[in-house]
């Protein structure tokens, strides 16, 4: 069975996937105050963490590391209105750029993003380094393709 980045379209899939979703973001009422007008490296960044968490290439580790993103989103008071709305555009870009719809591939995906904001939102309000999530790697994410 593939990995996940295999499963879905590699490099160029994801690429396509995260620029769709960063697209609804940046014209999302309630989250475009959030990123103002928008990163230029934003989905490039996105997509290397996506590579690597779904078993592909470790590029965000080597070139950005972990703790660069928990210091972009530290102070970003993410509200959990917020959250929700970035878990549904995101699982919404997933159709939009005609990802595989299998329910294992879909599980995954979501408990990913679910997992993912959880973090970002906790590490959102840290007023001291003691408030982040434990997480400090990249999570390696399996599903149960990997079992086959
Ligand atoms: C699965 C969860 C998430 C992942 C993997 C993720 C990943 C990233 C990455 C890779 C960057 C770019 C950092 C850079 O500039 O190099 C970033 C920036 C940012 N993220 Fe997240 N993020 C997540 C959740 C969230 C949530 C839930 C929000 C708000 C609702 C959010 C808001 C932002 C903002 C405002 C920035 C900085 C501006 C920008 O780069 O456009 N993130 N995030």
């Amino acid at each position: 069975m593939p990995s996940l980045y295999e499963h879905a379209g590699g490099e160029e899939g994801l690429h396509r996937l995260e620029q769709l979703f960063y697209d609804s973001v940046l014209r999302d009422p309630l989250l475009q105050p959030l990123f103002g007008e928008g990163q230029p490296q934003h989905v490039d960044h996105l997509t290397m963490f996506t590579a690597e968490s779904f078993g592909g290439p470790d590029s965000f580790s080597r070139e950005l590391g972990f703790a660069h993103l928990i210091a972009v989103h530290r102070g970003l008071e993410i509200t959990e209105e917020q959250r929700l709305r970035f878990v549904e555009l995101y699982v919404a870009a997933f159709d939009a750029a005609g990802m595989p719809g299998d329910a294992p591939f879909r599980e995954a995906v979501l408990e990913h993003v679910e997992f993912g904001t959880q973090v970002a939102k906790q590490n959102s309000h840290a007023q001291s380094d003691d408030e982040l999530h434990p997480l400090r790697e990249v999570p390696r994410w399996t599903w149960s393709g990997d079992d086959d």
